[in-house]
């Protein structure tokens, strides 16, 4: 845990080979849990931080439904459920993609006895009881979702769920700043986004700060390909660690609105990419790897989660998904190419990440 947190560095999360980051995917799903924090005051739906064993520490989002189990098309996303399984998969994407902007994320089995009801404060455990099918349940305490008709249940007492690596607190480098994201979908029925209805918006972003200097911008068109990939339309905000200042990454925690429509592509998450028409030559280079040569995304992905304890974790919808919307992309960026006039130096920005 602590090697992870040292490893922190201004361009990235992890290494690109690091061992570590394996063994801690390993230490999430298997290792003892010893205590646990209730943050209700996180968010809308429960969640609990996990203390394990030597030291550890993890954001546990409970499974509300199964893998195969789609977002109800008459839902905005604003009233769409987390889905566990998405906060697993996006870390491999993440991972896939090279970027290693997305905390470890793994699957868990966690016992609500043993492991949730033992520890928890004596507000959290009123909201324990058995089902009439005799299972055992909790609803949390939280701002929307926590009742008992939105229970989370065991089978009998075993829930599966998602774990994230805890990243650094404040007081020890890992202050975070966050950042309205300038391409948000809208959070109104009745409004569109700003960004839909205005064909000059890119060039309005691009004469501010910090969108006018460094690296930024080129960060933001590669959320918007992973945001595309994940069909997740809930990044109102993204994060960056304030010490490593404007020249670094986009931290991407808080992916558990993806991976919910696995039939649909919201084209609407890749405006920043027509619109800007830019992407960073790196971003594009592995896009066009996986759509050219062995493996298919679909296929690194499908090895990828293989190796986490709760497999397969995306059902082949999914993966099949991000092969169609892969293609998408890179149809979107030679369509921003051929419009202006192949001047290629202009839409595949080599800028040295
Ligand atoms: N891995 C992590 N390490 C440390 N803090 C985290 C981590 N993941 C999330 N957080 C903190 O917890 C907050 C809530 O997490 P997250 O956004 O994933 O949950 P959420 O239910 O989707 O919240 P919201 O409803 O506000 O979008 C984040 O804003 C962040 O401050
Ligand atoms: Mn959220």
């Amino acid at each position: 845990w602590m090697k992870f947190h040292n490893g922190i560095n201004q361009y990235e999360l992890y290494g690109q080979s690091d061992p570590n980051v394996d063994q801690l995917l390993k230490d999430m799903s298997y290792k003892s849990i010893v205590g646990l924090e209730e943050i209700g005051d996180l968010g809308t739906q429960v969640k609990i931080v996990f203390k394990l064993n030597y030291g550890g520490r993890g954001l546990f989002k409970p499974m509300r439904f199964d893998k195969d189990t789609e977002a109800n098309p008459n839902h905005y996303m604003f009233d769409d459920f987390e889905r566990h399984h998405a906060e697993i998969a996006a870390f491999h994407l993440d991972r896939v993609l090279n970027f290693r902007r997305v905390p470890p994320v793994s699957g868990r089995y966690v016992n609500i006895t043993r492991d949730v009801e033992r520890w928890a404060s004596h507000k959290f455990r009123k909201t324990f009881f058995t089902s009439p099918a005799k299972n055992r349940c909790f609803y949390g305490v939280c701002d929307t979702y926590c009742d008992s008709g939105q229970a989370i249940c065991g089978k009998p007492d075993v829930v599966e769920g998602s774990l994230a690596v805890w990243l650094p607190e404040a007081e020890q480098q890992g202050s975070r700043q966050h950042w309205a994201n300038p391409w948000a979908q809208s959070y109104s029925m009745k409004r569109a986004a700003k960004w839909s209805n205005d064909s000059a918006y890119c060039e309005k972003v691009k004469k501010k700060g910090p969108y006018n200097h460094g690296r930024r911008l080129l960060d933001v068109m590669d959320m918007a390909v992973f945001d595309f990939l994940t069909g997740n339309m809930d990044r109102h905000h993204y994060h960056t660690f304030k010490h490593f200042g404007n020249h670094t990454f986009i931290l991407l925690f808080d992916n558990g609105r993806g991976f919910g429509r696995p039939r649909h592509d919201e084209v609407g998450l890749l405006a920043p990419v027509s619109q800007c028409c830019q992407i960073r030559a790196s971003t594009l280079k592995r896009l066009l790897d996986f759509a050219e040569e062995a493996p298919s995304l679909s296929e690194a992905m499908r090895v990828s989660l293989a190796r986490d304890s709760i497999t397969p974790v995306l059902n082949e919808l999914h993966l099949a998904a991000l092969d169609r919307r892969l293609r998408y992309i890179i149809e979107t960026v030679f369509l921003c190419g051929r419009d202006k006039d192949s001047n290629w130096n202009s839409v595949v920005i080599n800028d040295g990440f």
